[in-house]
Order: C-alpha cells, then sequence, then structure tokens
C-alpha cells in the first residue's frame, strides 16, 4: 500500500467526531476513479445514531463518483487496531472484490493486511451456491 492511502486515513482521524467512546477511527479508500475518498467515525448522544468510519468513506466515494473499492485503509489511535466491525464488512464488500486488500493500520503504519474474503467469508449472496 502506499504511504498516501495511510496518510489520508490518518488525516481523515483527525477529523472523526467520537466525544462519547473517545475511540477516533479513520478509513481511506483509493477507488476506481483513482481518488482516494476518506471518512472518519460520527458519533450521537443517542449512542446507536452514530456510525463508523467506513461508511463515512463508502459514502463519500459514492457520491464522488466511485463504484469500485480497489484498496482500502482503517486507522485506529493509540496503537489499536480497528478491524472493521461485521456491519462495515458487509458495507465493504457491496464495493469490494473477494481479493480487493484491506490494510489495518495503527498510527504507525500497517499492521495487518486481509483480503475482503478473509473479512467476510461465505458473505450473502442471492444467486444459487453451486
Ligand atoms: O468498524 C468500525 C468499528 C467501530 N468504529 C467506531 C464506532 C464508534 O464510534 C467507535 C467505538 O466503537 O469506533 C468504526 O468507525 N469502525
Ligand atoms: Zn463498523
Amino acid at each position: 500500500m502506499s504511504h498516501d492511502l495511510f496518510e489520508a486515513a490518518r488525516d481523515a482521524m483527525s477529523k472523526a467526531y467520537a466525544p462519547y467512546s473517545k475511540f477516533p477511527v479513520g478509513a481511506a479508500i483509493r477507488a476506481d476513479d483513482g481518488k482516494v475518498y476518506v471518512g472518519a467515525n460520527i458519533e450521537n448522544l443517542s449512542f446507536p445514531q452514530g456510525w463508523c468510519a467506513e461508511p463515512t468513506a463508502i459514502g463519500n466515494m459514492v457520491m464522488g463518483g466511485g463504484r469500485k473499492i480497489v484498496e482500502m485503509a482503517v486507522i485506529a489511535e493509540k496503537l489499536a487496531l480497528c478491524p472493521p466491525c461485521g456491519g462495515c464488512r458487509q458495507k465493504i464488500a457491496e464495493f469490494a472484490g473477494p481479493d480487493t486488500r484491506v490494510y489495518l493500520c495503527d498510527e504507525v503504519g500497517v499492521q495487518k493486511t486481509m483480503t475482503m474474503e478473509e473479512l467476510l467469508p461465505f458473505s450473502f449472496k442471492t444467486e444459487i451456491l453451486g
């Protein structure tokens, strides 16, 4: 993964609105249009109404004209990783392929690289299984 994606995710993390969990998360997508789209988690006093960093980035990608995730970085602070939650895995899968790479980062750099298939095996499909 090139450093620009990591830096974009780290910059996005600095914009997180996470006063309740105090767990800022940033995400950066390199999309099929060659652009980088970013997002951060945005929380709410009514806790379930907040949302994760990944859907912010996905929303920015779709509205910016990107349609496919080529690669994605997700970063958390304080030397913690943020493996995408279950809901985010489904949302990322919508715009990714089985080999799409997701880089799990801390503030130092990439700590773990996973494919979409590793993150969400045996995912929901409407086709009949062969
Ligand atoms: O995939 C995930 C999982 C959690 N969070 C955020 C949601 C919440 O604001 C904070 C603590 O759960 O981390 C993300 O941004 N992405
Ligand atoms: Zn999530």
